[in-house]
């Protein structure tokens, strides 16, 4: 009798563990930098972790949630395969790097998808398809059509076409916009760091990780700097704490964690993880075009 007891409250709360995260979230945007997508060392993609990444995904889907990933490295791999060994800071280089780079990205991406018989499919944005709001309209259609048909959109920056002027320029704010445009509950930063910490631990030994974010005031935002931690990384943790600012004025919960272990998408499943929390913003007013007119200027060229 007393093991039955104990085997139905061991199903009680293994149910409870399991159902917390699916309770609070319904739709999840994943965003997983380059550094973490590539070895180190030669800045070829690391396929297990993308393997590692894709199965913990379709545990998502399994699970009843909608999830997009937003996957940087079109400019690391394409470096990677074109054989440039030096950061390029020319434009069209990068611009050619990310041509080759997107597409051995989604033919990646596609093939361990496959494996689980979960579709997914490409979006490719750039600034102005934000800005100019028949394209962002459009974009968000389409996002509502990849959920109902249960794909997993797989978005990136359009490299190629997004000139200095209309680009974002870097992921972090891209998945913020997107979690806005697709309502998504919660978007998870996948970094190569444990999350925010009180100063970069790089520079800094003494900083701490900071857990929970209820408000990002001056003193938070003033932790973050602009220095990345590896040799294909963009923005820092400045841009992710923009990300901060547009996810959680959005209505959604951000989480910072280290996409060095791809097991960590389980853990913060189950409510175990270590990383940073910003919590959604109460009350607040944000209306994504009105931000959107404030803080990037439109342009009136250029690919949508
Ligand atoms: N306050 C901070 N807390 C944590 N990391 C910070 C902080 N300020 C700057 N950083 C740097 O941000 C880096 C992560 O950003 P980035 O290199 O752009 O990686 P990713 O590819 O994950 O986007 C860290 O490795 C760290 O060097
Ligand atoms: N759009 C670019 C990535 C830009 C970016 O934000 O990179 P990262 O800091 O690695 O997330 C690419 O695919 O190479």
């Amino acid at each position: 009798m007393r093991n039955v007891i104990m085997y139905a409250f061991r199903l009680t709360i293994g149910k409870m563990i399991e159902m917390s995260f699916l309770d609070n979230y319904k739709r999840v945007v994943i965003k997983i930098g380059s550094s973490t997508l590539t070895h180190a060392e030669t800045g070829s993609l690391n396929f297990s972790k993308m393997e590692r990444l894709v199965r913990s995904i379709c545990d998502y889907r399994n699970s009843g949630m909608d999830v997009c990933l937003v996957s940087s490295g079109a400019i690391a791999v394409g470096r990677d395969v074109i054989g440039i060994k030096e950061r390029p800071s020319d434009i069209s280089i990068k611009q050619a790097c990310a041509a080759v780079g997107q597409g051995r990205l989604m033919m990646t991406y596609q093939k361990l998808f496959s494996e689980y018989n979960q579709n997914s499919g490409q979006v490719l944005m750039t600034k102005n398809t934000i800005v100019n709001p028949v394209s962002r309209r459009n974009v968000m259609n389409t996002f509502e059509e990849l959920f109902d048909l249960n794909v997993v959109p797989i978005v990136n920056e359009n490299d190629t076409v997004s000139t200095y002027e209309m680009q974002f320029g870097d992921n972090d704010t891209l998945s913020a916009i997107v979690t806005s445009i697709t309502k998504a509950d919660l978007l998870i930063l996948l970094s190569d760091i444990d999350g925010l910490y009180s100063d970069d631990p790089h520079d800094n030994p003494d900083a701490k990780l900071i857990r929970e974010v209820d408000t990002l005031d001056r003193k938070i935002l003033g932790m973050a700097k602009s220095s990345t931690g590896s040799d294909v990384g963009t923005g820092g943790m400045a841009t992710k704490l923009t990300a901060a600012k547009i996810a959680t004025y959005s209505g959604a919960d951000m989480i910072i964690a280290n996409g060095g272990n791809m097991g960590i998408l389980y853990d913060i499943m189950n409510d175990r993880y270590t990383g940073t929390l910003f919590h959604r913003a109460k009350d607040a007013e944000f209306v994504l075009a009105d931000y959107i007119q404030r803080e990037m200027a439109p342009t009136s060229t250029g690919g949508q």
